[in-house]
């Protein structure tokens, strides 16, 4: 099965969602595969957003992490692209095709597939203009969402479901990405509000993954919150046939 994780913005606790996903799927025996289609902000040898949630888990031998293309400016994809090496850059971002191929071949040998999104749903990954929301609709993938708890997500979250059920999402998982300790009224209100946002579109509701999680020191033992915390996370994964 596979998952494509966006998000309502950029900074939203997309990755720290695919990790508590990846834990989910590791703990029922799933192969599982974290791909990033398009890393962007990070150095050649930096850890991306693919090998934090690696270090994360533990690196078991179970979880394959790959990535699409990563380049060094902290920018949408094809812009990163562009200031990286102009226009030659950006007519060598991995192409739509390319990414289904890459997302199929993982899914030849792991029962479940995690793809994370760069910033939002309509952020362009491809020099043809193509966003996640197209690649999701490419690979039949399961859409998540993640969301924020703060003033200003109520727009931001429905503009996102809108946009996503207009391109035929009439299913999905909406999730906080992060719940504070001390949660404000407004927090406790957008709480409601956001699950009311995902039942009015027919997409599953899944309560915030705990505040602190992803400022865990990422020691090489792994975030053992990471893992306690997805076991509180709604089972968003679909349940899977018994055969492999
Ligand atoms: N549950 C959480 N508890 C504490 N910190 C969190 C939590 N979720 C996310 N964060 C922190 O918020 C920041 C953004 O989270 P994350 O990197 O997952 O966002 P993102 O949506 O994947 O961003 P990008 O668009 O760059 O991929 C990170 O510093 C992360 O550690
Ligand atoms: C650099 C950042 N961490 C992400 N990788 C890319 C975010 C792109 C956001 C584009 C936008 O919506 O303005
Ligand atoms: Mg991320």
């Amino acid at each position: 099965m596979i998952y494509v994780v966006t998000g309502t913005d950029t900074d939203v606790g997309k990755t720290v969602v695919t990790a508590a996903l990846t834990a989910q799927a590791l703990e029922r025996g799933d192969r599982v595969a974290v791909y990033k289609p398009t890393q962007t902000g990070v150095l050649p040898g930096e850890s991306g957003d693919a090998q934090d949630i690696g270090r994360w888990l533990g690196n078991p031998k179970e979880l394959t992490l790959a990535e699409g293309i990563r380049l060094r400016e902290p920018m949408a994809p094809v812009d990163a692209a562009l200031e990286q090496g102009g226009r030659s850059t950006v007519d060598n971002l991995p192409t739509l095709e390319e990414h289904v191929a890459r997302i199929n071949e993982l899914a030849q040998t792991h029962e479940t597939i995690l793809v994370e999104g760069a910033g939002g749903l309509l952020v362009k990954l491809t020099s043809a203009g193509e966003t996640i929301a197209e690649l999701a609709q490419a690979v039949c993938g399961n859409l998540v969402v993640v969301t924020r708890p703060d003033l200003g997500t109520l727009n931001h979250s429905a503009l996102t479901l809108e946009a996503a059920s207009g391109r035929g999402f009439v299913h999905g998982a909406l999730i906080l990405g992060s719940f504070p300790a001390l949660p404000t009224a407004v927090h406790e209100r957008n709480r409601k509000n956001l699950q009311a946002l995902a039942e009015h579109h027919g997409w599953m509701w899944a309560e915030g993954l705990p505040a602190g999680l992803g400022s865990v020191d990422t020691s090489t033992t792994g975030n053992i919150d990471l893992w306690k915390a997805s076991r509180k996370l709604n089972y968003v994964l679909v349940e899977r046939d018994s055969g492999r």
